[in-house]
């Protein structure tokens, strides 16, 4: 049995052509069934349904063969155990950091005043700010980030960006771009070497399936 872990949203509906490539097709959508595991056409290949920031551990401890997900969860995660042999190009975005369109970024940065800077990415923000020498208090947070400038929880925020609709929406700009942001594919060290058989056919598929 083949084991693949996708989170619910975006990265499933973009990695459903991709599984199709490969000849696997969910026999159920996870939007309207309330099923956290999923059969597919094949009898031994099964999606569990995680959360995003979630599906390194399941992959790293081989509770899932596979799983996809994107570079700013994996920076976070940091990969240990994880074999990541393909870019899927899809779920692109940006990690930028952002502050309240009043607000002086450079002229703060260049005073050397520490910067409140709140963020679900902590790690990724930590290791910007470090090679930029800029002195930055990290506050925590699990979402909404855009929020927290507005209401004076931090000075500036670490967050993706696509549109930019959220950022224009809450009256804030974006100032630096960190990374550029895709989503990738993982794979359990061990699950490749005992089940190559299986899994490398997909790699394969996955591979020839993927846009530029
Ligand atoms: N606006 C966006 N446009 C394109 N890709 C995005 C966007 N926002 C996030 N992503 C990418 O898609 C992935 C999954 O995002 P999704 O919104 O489904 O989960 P999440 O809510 O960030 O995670 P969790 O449920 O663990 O908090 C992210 O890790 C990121 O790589
Ligand atoms: O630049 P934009 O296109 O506005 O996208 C950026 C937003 O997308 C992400 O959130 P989330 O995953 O909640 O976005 P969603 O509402 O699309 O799910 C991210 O945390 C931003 O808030």
């Amino acid at each position: 049995m083949i084991t693949i872990a996708l989170s619910k949203g975006r990265i499933f509906e973009e990695t459903m052509p991709l599984l199709q490539a490969a000849g696997v097709t969910a026999l159920e959508d996870p939007e309207s069934s309330r099923k956290l595991i999923l059969p597919t056409n094949r009898d031994d290949v099964r999606l569990i349904i995680v959360r995003a920031s979630d599906v390194p551990t399941y992959v790293q401890y081989g509770a899932a063969d596979l799983g996809v997900a994107g570079k700013d969860v994996l920076n976070e995660h940091g990969g240990e155990g994880l074999y990541q042999p393909l870019d899927l190009n899809i779920a692109k975005c940006r990690m930028m950091v952002a502050v309240r369109n009043d607000f002086d970024y450079e002229s703060a940065v260049k005073q050397g005043a520490r910067l409140r800077v709140a963020t679900k990415y902590v790690k990724t923000a930590r290791e910007h700010f470090a090679s930029k020498g800029v002195h930055v208090d990290l506050i925590k947070l699990y979402g909404s980030m855009e929020l927290a400038p507005l209401v004076g929880l931090s000075d500036a925020i670490v967050d993706l960006v696509s549109s930019g609709a959220t950022l224009k929406a809450n009256n804030l700009k974006a100032v630096e771009e960190i990374a550029p942001i895709s989503s990738r594919l993982v794979v359990n060290q061990a699950s490749l070497k005992l089940k190559r058989a299986t899994i490398q056919p997909m790699l394969d598929a996955f591979a020839g399936a993927v846009k530029s």
